[in-house]
């Protein structure tokens, strides 16, 4: 999908925290409509306190924060951003089919007083259909695989149609064969022009569907440019760490179209 100028995220010297303390600092970076980035970096570097800033599920501690030109702060539709949180599943005393927890993700755009009707309904069949559950709409939600379960989990993001969509770890902790039929899922909606960030480590699953990788080390953007230019950043990482030329992690030789 061809990538437009109009910025959807512009975040200048942004910095994120809890309780007042910054935890990512001095962020500068600017999203496109119809681009797919991918948030890597070591456990703790504050990936998920960046990309959850977005939502406003972290404090925005300082520096601009435009999110679909508006000023994050005054942000009213929240569901323009949706959100898959890191390693949910479903299972743990929820007793909900699969149709049910998607249609939790129009609750918020509906008044209390009015169920869900005939145009909610197409909505959450056409996100089902997007993550290929079309088939387990009616399933026990608990009865379903946890690959199967994070679909449902993207599908109820979705379903209130967000122009960007934030992932946090989307592939991890499922199995291979799920982790492939994930990926399936998200080319898709890059094919469509779905704006996405994916917290990931596991670039290899994501293999052709990112356009940018996006790097934070300690609370600070290590890096920002095309798979490829990752790769050799990477390798000239190992070079400068006496590990020879050329040495790609797999996580940069995966980056690579
Ligand atoms: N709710 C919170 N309150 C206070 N500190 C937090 C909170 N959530 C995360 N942190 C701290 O912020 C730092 C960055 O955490 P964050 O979860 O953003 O890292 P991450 O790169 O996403 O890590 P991982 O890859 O392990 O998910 C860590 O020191 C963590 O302890």
């Amino acid at each position: 999908m061809p990538v437009s100028t109009s910025p959807v995220l512009e975040l200048h010297r942004a910095a994120f925290g809890y309780r007042g303390r910054a935890v990512v600092t001095d962020v500068d970076l600017t999203v496109h409509r119809g681009e797919v980035l991918a948030v890597l970096g070591p456990n703790g570097s504050g990936k998920t306190t960046l990309v959850t800033g977005l939502l406003g599920l972290s404090e925005h501690l300082s520096g601009d924060v435009t999110v679909l030109g508006t000023p994050l702060a005054r942000l009213r539709d929240r569901t323009r951003v949706g959100y898959v949180p890191q390693r949910h599943t479903l299972t743990g005393g929820v007793r909900a089919t699969v149709t049910e927890v998607v249609t939790t993700g129009l609750l918020s755009g509906l008044p209390w007083w009015r169920p869900p009707g005939r145009r909610e309904r197409a909505a959450v069949d056409a996100a089902l259909q997007a993550v290929g559950l079309a088939d387990r709409a009616r399933f026990d939600v608990e009865t379903l695989s946890g690959g199967q379960q994070r679909r449902v989990l993207i599908a109820r993001a979705l379903v209130a149609r967000p122009e960007v969509l934030v992932m946090d770890e989307p592939t991890a902790g499922v199995d291979r064969a799920s982790q492939l039929v994930l990926a399936g899922v998200l080319q898709r909606l890059g094919e469509a022009g779905t704006t996405m960030l994916v917290v990931t480590h596991e670039l290899t699953a994501l293999r052709g569907i990112v356009d940018r990788i996006v790097e934070v080390e300690s609370g600070h953007l290590t890096f920002d440019g095309t798979p490829e230019g990752y790769a050799v950043h990477q390798g000239e990482l190992a070079r400068a760490a006496g590990r020879g030329p050329g040495v790609l992690s797999p996580i940069a030789d995966g980056a690579v179209r």
